[in-house]
């Protein structure tokens, strides 16, 4: 039988290009197809996760500003949408001024937050908010003088333009600042020929509040918050969230404040991650990013919308709810080996364990400290839920083929 099932199926007119097409990218290309959007994925690799299952994907060079105008030319994208921290951002600012495509959530966040040093300017000078003492540096010689003028030990030293902790180190002697000053030079997502050294703040915890700007019936921005989630770092990278984080009723108006203070100097319509470090009452904040967070992909089985839906709904201004229906964590699943080759195993076992799932993001090829997926679960509590999590994680295994 010929069934007439109408126009062949054809991609909406509606166009959004990744630049970045990582975990986080995958699950914004799912969030964006389910309303109807066509998404065209973007990586410096092939065959990286968001790409997996976008319409179209591309390989090029984002930080190569000529690559990126010839691409976004050949696109014509509704929506540029950053997912990581190497982009061409002068690119993206003057294409800004042509008023033919949204840069989510605009240029200028992009190119504030991209860089240590644009995000320290707007926080802690322009805003005032509370931040550890921070300094920058182009020279050895200029970042032993500002540990030496006050910085002190501990601190860390990070690469002006990165993320997930790379090229990023923590100091505690004097001794041991050449090395950190080489590896932040070296590697970082790239080298902006600065770095930054940070006081080290003896927090309690640290949260990501999930800070929502979205259009509401009348179509006014309006701010919302995801209800706060703790997390596990080591050496600069997550390890394990959960939400939701208790705090104090003070510290959390304190953490929803700065998160208002800083999305509403950032602007536009979407997601943000806001990273604020907490002790008793007292919050700082550290960083923020505009977009889904790592750390909340716990979200993913923790409320009915999660962070990506959120994303996508905030950029279509489409409305927007943030309620946490569940308790739940997430552990991350690392490479273990460097291999193109890649077997997984254990899913099996990891998936006995009661309200658990895996989520393997399908990089192809692992390194040691590479991301390669994640495990969530919900449980009654927390702990539970971290418990949960950290195990169905560890039971996964990665192995080479050959
Ligand atoms: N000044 C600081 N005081 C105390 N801890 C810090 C400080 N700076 C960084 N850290 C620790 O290192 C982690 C990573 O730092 P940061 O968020 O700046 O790195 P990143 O490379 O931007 O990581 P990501 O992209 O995953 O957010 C923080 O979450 C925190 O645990
Ligand atoms: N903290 C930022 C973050 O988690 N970014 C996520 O990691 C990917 C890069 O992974 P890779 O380095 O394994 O290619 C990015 O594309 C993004 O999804
Ligand atoms: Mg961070």
């Amino acid at each position: 039988m010929v069934m007439n099932i109408g126009t062949p199926c054809r991609a909406s007119a509606t166009k959004a290009l990744l630049l970045g097409s990582g975990e986080l990218g995958k699950e914004i290309a799912i969030s964006l197809q389910r309303y109807g959007v066509e998404v065209i994925a973007v990586d410096r690799y092939d065959h990286a996760p968001a790409m997996q299952l976008a319409h179209r994907s591309y390989v090029i060079d984002m930080t190569d500003a000529a690559a990126l105008k010839t691409l976004i030319d050949e696109v014509r994208p509704n929506y540029i949408i950053p997912e990581l921290e190497a982009i061409a951002t002068d690119a993206l600012a003057e294409l800004e001024t042509t008023g033919q495509t949204t840069i989510v959530p605009n240029a200028r966040a992009i190119q504030l937050t991209m860089n240590r040093e644009g995000i320290r300017q707007l926080a802690a000078v322009e805003l005032g908010l509370p931040t550890s003492r921070y300094a920058f540096a182009e020279s050895f010689a200029e970042l032993q003088a500002a540990v030496n003028a006050g910085i002190s030990y501990p601190c860390f030293i990070k690469p002006t333009m990165s993320s997930s902790g790379k090229g990023q180190s923590m100091v505690k002697s004097a001794d041991q600042l050449q090395a950190a000053w080489d590896y932040a030079k070296t590697a970082g997502r790239t080298d902006t020929g600065k770095v930054i050294v940070e006081a080290k703040i003896e927090f309690d915890f640290e949260i990501t509040l999930l800070t929502v700007r979205a259009l509401n019936a009348d179509g006014q921005v309006e701010t919302q918050f995801c209800a706060p989630i703790g997390h596990r770092q080591e050496q600069g990278d997550y390890r394990e969230s959960w939400q939701p984080q208790a705090m104090s009723d003070k510290a959390l108006a304190r953490s929803q404040q700065i998160a208002a203070d800083i999305t509403g100097a950032l602007g536009g319509l979407g997601l943000f991650g806001v990273e604020l470090f907490i002790k008793g009452d007292q919050v700082w904040f550290s960083e923020v990013s505009p977009r889904p967070h790592d750390t909340g992909m716990v979200t993913l089985v923790s409320q009915r919308q999660n962070e990506f839906d959120l994303h996508a709904r905030a950029i279509l201004g489409l409305p927007v709810d943030t309620k946490l229906t569940h308790t739940a964590a997430s552990a991350v699943i690392l490479g273990g080996i460097d291999s193109q080759d890649i077997v997984y195993s254990g899913l099996d076992q990891a998936l006995q364990i009661p309200n658990t799932d895996i989520r393997l993001f399908g990089k192809p090829e692992a390194f040691v400290s590479r991301r390669m997926g994640v495990a969530l679960a919900t449980a009654a509590c927390v702990d539970e839920a971290r418990n949960h999590a950290v195990q169905a994680a560890g039971l996964i295994g990665i192995s080479s083929a050959g």
